[in-house]
Formats: C-alpha cells, structure tokens, sequence
C-alpha cells in the first residue's frame, strides 16, 4: 500500500495530467469521514487509496475509444471532513460538505465525491437540491443495503440511514442491487411503493437494464455507489460485504445507458475501506470513477455540455 500523509493531494490520474480548477470540467472530491461505519472499519482511508490506485489507471479507455484523461480536465480537491487526523461531528462534516459541493456545482463542476462512509450522501444530495431548486432528481443507488433505517445505533446520520433521508427530502429513488434489508426497510418500501431492483431479481432477468432505466422518473439523476453493491470478488474491500451484487459488466453497462438516457448531474462512489493484503478494491473503484467521467463526457451527443 503506498501510504499517504493527510494534508497531502495526490490528483485523480495523476500531476502529469491534472488540470487548475478555473479549467476543469470534473472536480473529484475526497471526503475521508468515517464515525458510524458497522463492522470493518477503514472507509476513511478509501479516498486516498482510490486516487492512488487511479495513477494505474490506462488513459485510452478501449470502451469509448478515447483516452478521457487527457481531454476532460480533471481537478483533485483538498480532501474534506478528514477524521484520520481528528474527530469531525455529523453536523460538520454535514456543513462542509453541502457547502463545498454546492461551490462546486456553482462553479459549472460535474462533482465526484469519494467517501468514506455513505451517511456524506445526505448533505451531497442537500448541496444539489439547493443548486436545481425548481427541479427534482431522482437519486439511483447502487448498493447491497436498502440504508432505509430511520436510526441505527444511535444515529439518524449512521451510514445504514442514508436513503432514509433521501427519501424524507421527498426525492424519487431508484435503488439496485439491494440484498440486504431489516424488516423495517422493507415495510417502507411496500408502504412508499419505492423502486427497488434487487440482486435476486437483476440475476435473474437479463433486461433488468432496460427496466431499471425506464423507471427513473426524472431527466436529471444523482448517482449514488456503494461500492458493497458490487460483488465483493471484485471489491472486497468494504466494511460490510454481501454476496450476490453486480458483476463489472452489469454495472458499467446500466451506468452507461443511465448516462446516455439522462442528464446526471453528480455522483458519488462510497464505502472503499482498502484491504491491507489487495488492491483489488481500489483498481477496480478507480476504473469505475474512470468510466464515470469517460460516460459522463462521451454520452449524449460528444463533449460535455454543463450548465451553469
Ligand atoms: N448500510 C449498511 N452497511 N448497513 C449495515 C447494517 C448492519 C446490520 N447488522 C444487522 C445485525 C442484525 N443481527
Ligand atoms: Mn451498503
Ligand atoms: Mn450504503
């Protein structure tokens, strides 16, 4: 593992490639904030570990013939709500993150988040309904877990609640890949008829893709990844891993098409919590962050089209 100090900002790609802020279209933002994570902790090293990992990372994507990297301006943020050096609230990391992602979005950026543990996605999610207040989103989320607890141990702001307050903001969802759930979750998905593809039934029928995408209500989508609704052969590096998520092509090929059918306004990737003995988890969230920015930019008719 290369180790990385805590003030230190190793660029998504790399320095040989990445941009200023004033000239870049994607801003990737760091948020190693960890307190309320379940079992296996370490999400708060994921950011770093994702950008290092990305440094391996080849240019010329064989998918979409084009080498991102080098025509999307890429800016690496300073790293946000750090708890690896000291204890950061809820609240604060809540405050800090709205406000930096709404700058971000204000500033014409198409935001990454990298976390750290998924409870960051509520005040993610709050930055861009303040940024599109006319405007509702549906918020796509991929993981293994509903995250439709009203609390969990304590904490209405533990990462197991997230969705929960998705839903309170009175955003559509969209979740995929979900295989397991408490009872309560699953009560509050039969009582709000929410949109649930679950790992069983994405197994099981071939054109869940096809489903999945004509069930997204709304022109623009929030993606939110966990990466535990990947399988955790390809990434066992989380802190509550599930058997039975999406396989690679699976879930580059939904993105893609929720990329080309929708205008995806930010996105995060959640929940890396490196191994010490592979790096596996890290190669495989660098390439999806890759191929979020490459899907991103060639999707929809060419070159990015931001508003702002
Ligand atoms: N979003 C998450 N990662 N959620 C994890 C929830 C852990 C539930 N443990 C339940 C144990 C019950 N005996
Ligand atoms: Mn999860
Ligand atoms: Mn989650």
């Amino acid at each position: 593992m290369l180790a990385q100090t805590a003030t230190e900002v190793t660029p998504f790609l790399g320095s040989d490639v990445a941009a200023s802020y004033a000239t870049a279209q994607v801003a990737i933002l760091p948020i190693p904030y960890e307190a309320t994570t379940t079992y296996r902790r370490g999400c708060e090293t994921g950011p770093d570990a994702i950008l290092a990992a990305s440094h391996q990372v080849e240019y010329y994507d064989e998918e979409l013939d084009w080498e991102t990297g080098l025509e999307v301006g890429i800016y690496t943020h300073p790293p946000i709500a750090d708890t690896r050096s000291k204890a950061v609230t809820s609240e604060e990391m809540l405050q800090i993150t709205r406000e930096t992602v709404f700058k971000l979005v204000q500033d014409g950026k198409f935001a990454i988040a990298l976390g750290g543990e998924h409870s960051i996605t509520t005040a993610i999610v709050e930055a861009y309904r303040q940024a599109y207040p006319d405007e509702l989103f549906t918020v796509v989320q991929i993981d293994a877990h509903g995250d439709l607890r009203h609390e969990y141990e304590g904490s209405i702001h533990n990462h197991a609640c997230v969705m929960r307050r998705v839903v309170e903001m009175g955003l559509p969802t969209v979740q995929i890949g979900i295989r397991a759930i408490c009872k309560e979750e699953a009560d509050l998905i039969k009582e709000k008829n929410l949109t649930v593809f679950r790992a069983r039934e994405i197994a099981a029928q071939p054109n869940w893709i096809e489903n999945a995408i004509a069930a997204i209500p709304t022109e623009k989508v929030f993606l939110t990844i966990d990466l535990d609704g990947i399988d955790p052969t390809l990434i066992p590096g989380v802190g509550t891993p599930e058997p039975g998520g999406l396989n690679w092509y699976a879930l580059t090929t939904f993105l893609r098409g929720v990329f080309n059918t929708h205008q995806v306004i930010g996105c995060d990737v959640m929940e890396l919590a490196p191994l010490a003995d592979s790096v596996v988890s890290e190669f495989t969230a660098a390439k999806l962050v890759y191929k979020l920015i490459g899907y991103q930019a060639k999707e929809r008719g060419g070159i990015m089209n931001y508003e702002s």
